[in-house]
């Protein structure tokens, strides 16, 4: 059968909705090293990580010692990550970072009005013993990948109160920043914090990069 040009212009659509969208980093700052990412999550990225955890969170207190945060959270379980549209995520994070075999597992967090995170490094202070240990077990969490999966009415902000950054969560969009230096110094300019949202609700989904450990051994 013949095809029509109406026929012919439908194949050239769909073709091009089947390939993915190359990925932009926006540089906003480059002490410390943050970008933003637009659309970096698809619709249905984001409906999943939603869908799947929201029946699952636990209320969180503090991430680490004077880090407080109010939302509700969970750590994927490592089976959660292999999931075909969570390994597709993370197939477009290896177009810009090295996953290794012992980066920590994704963790969703949901935010309602008054919740937030407080100012903290996502590094692991190699001065500590806790850290230094940490650091031996997962390898040093050189950045950091955190994933809008909604948009916030009001609030919500990622703030990098030391340069005055702040990014807005747009459903899709991703953020990433650094928390060492190019040369692997912990960078204290990534100093970071989940502002409280004050209408709506905020879903993040966060994806720590470690650099490789040695097998088991601290690395500092
Ligand atoms: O919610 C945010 O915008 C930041 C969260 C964060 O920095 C963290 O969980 O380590
Ligand atoms: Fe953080």
């Amino acid at each position: 059968m013949m095809m029509t040009l109406a026929d012919q212009e439908t194949e050239v659509i769909k073709d091009s909705c089947k390939v993915e969208k190359p990925i932009k980093l926006i540089e906003l700052s480059q002490k410390p090293r943050v970008y933003r990412i637009p659309e970096f999550l698809t619709e249905e990225e984001c409906n999943h990580l939603i869908d799947t955890s929201k029946n699952k969170l636990r209320p969180c207190n503090e991430i680490s010692s004077g880090v407080h945060r109010s939302g509700w959270g969970l750590f994927m379980k490592e089976g959660e990550e292999e999931h075909p549209v969570t390994k597709n995520i993370f197939n477009k994070m290896k177009n810009f970072v090295n996953i290794s075999d012992s980066c920590e597992v994704m963790q969703i967090i949901r935010y309602n009005p008054g919740e937030e995170t407080s100012a903290h490094y996502d590094y692991f202070n190699p001065l500590t013993t806790n850290g230094s240990m940490k650091i031996g077990l997962y390898g040093q969490r050189i950045c950091t990948i955190l994933m809008y999966l909604c948009d916030v009415e009001e609030g919500g902000e990622t703030s990098f109160p030391e340069v005055g950054i702040k990014v807005k969560p747009i459903r899709g969009d991703a953020v990433l920043f650094y928390n060492c230096k190019p040369n692997g110094d912990v960078d204290p300019l990534s100093l970071h914090q989940g502002d409280p949202v004050t209408k709506g609700t905020k879903w993040v989904a966060i994806k720590l990069i470690n650099q490789k450990s040695k097998e088991g051994t601290p690395t500092q």
